[in-house]
């Protein structure tokens, strides 16, 4: 995250960390106890190793209550992903267990009606990505306030030149920005998860190259299908 601000500890207690070799790799949150919702593009660098999942978490280093290290059952990314473009770049995980919920880790509902936030509309976004051009990795959770364009102004010539699809969004990226490793986090808009941060054009805080998120409504029936199949 780019020129925002440290979280309240604990108060997005939905965040999960995906984590290689004890190293942040993407953002993700926890969509049901034993699932964890995040983006495709995060298991391109991983070759085939399983993330394990670090939930209830302020700081990444600090001991903490109910901060707890969680394997992977499963990974599935989105059939439609791919690593030439953004489109339908989301990753469902499913826990060895399901999550123990409690003030520090919760489930966070996701926008099930498949309408586009009004732009201007106010939302947050928070993750232990970079913080600088320099590729600083914060030890704490990391939040800014983004307003969301429309996608006709994030789909104009000079921003991304028409890739944004009906199953995209945008939010304005003029200095406070999402960056390397807020990959797979929520956007956030009235306490309900209506977008996962993309890596878009892997430029950050360029008001040019808008933040691009995925739509998560479109997505609905895919998410439930592969948690029931899964879940048996
Ligand atoms: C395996 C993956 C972690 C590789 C990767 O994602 N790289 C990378 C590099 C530079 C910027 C970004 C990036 C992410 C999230 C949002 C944005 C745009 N604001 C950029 C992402």
């Amino acid at each position: 995250i780019l020129r925002g601000s440290e979280a309240r500890p604990h108060l997005k207690p939905y965040m999960a960390s995906l984590q290689l070799d004890g190293q942040h790799v993407c953002g993700g949150f926890l969509i049901a106890p034993q699932w964890v919702l995040s983006a495709a593009h995060c298991i391109e660098e991983t070759d085939g190793k399983l993330f394990q999942v670090l939930l209830g978490a302020h700081s990444l280093t600090e001991p903490e209550p109910h901060k707890r290290l969680y394997q992977v059952r499963a990974q599935f990314p989105h059939p439609g992903s791919n690593i030439h473009n953004n489109k339908d770049d989301l990753l469902l995980l499913q826990l060895e267990e399901k999550a123990e919920l409690n003030s520090d880790v919760r489930v966070l509902p996701f926008q099930r009606e498949d309408r586009d936030v009004a732009a201007d509309t106010v939302c947050e976004v928070a993750g232990w990505g970079t913080t600088d051009h320099s590729g600083s990795r914060p030890d704490r959770l990391q939040q800014v306030e983004r307003p969301v364009i429309s996608r006709d102004v994030c789909n104009h010539r000079t921003r991304h030149d028409g890739t944004i699809t009906h199953e995209m969004m945008c939010t304005d990226s003029r200095r406070k920005d999402t960056c390397k490793g807020d990959s797979g986090g929520p956007l956030v808009c009235g306490g309900v998860a209506e977008g996962v941060v993309t890596a878009g054009s892997r430029v950050c805080g360029n008001y040019k190259k808008p933040a691009i998120y995925t739509r998560i409504a479109p997505y609905a029936a895919w998410i439930d299908g592969v948690m029931a199949s899964a879940d048996g």
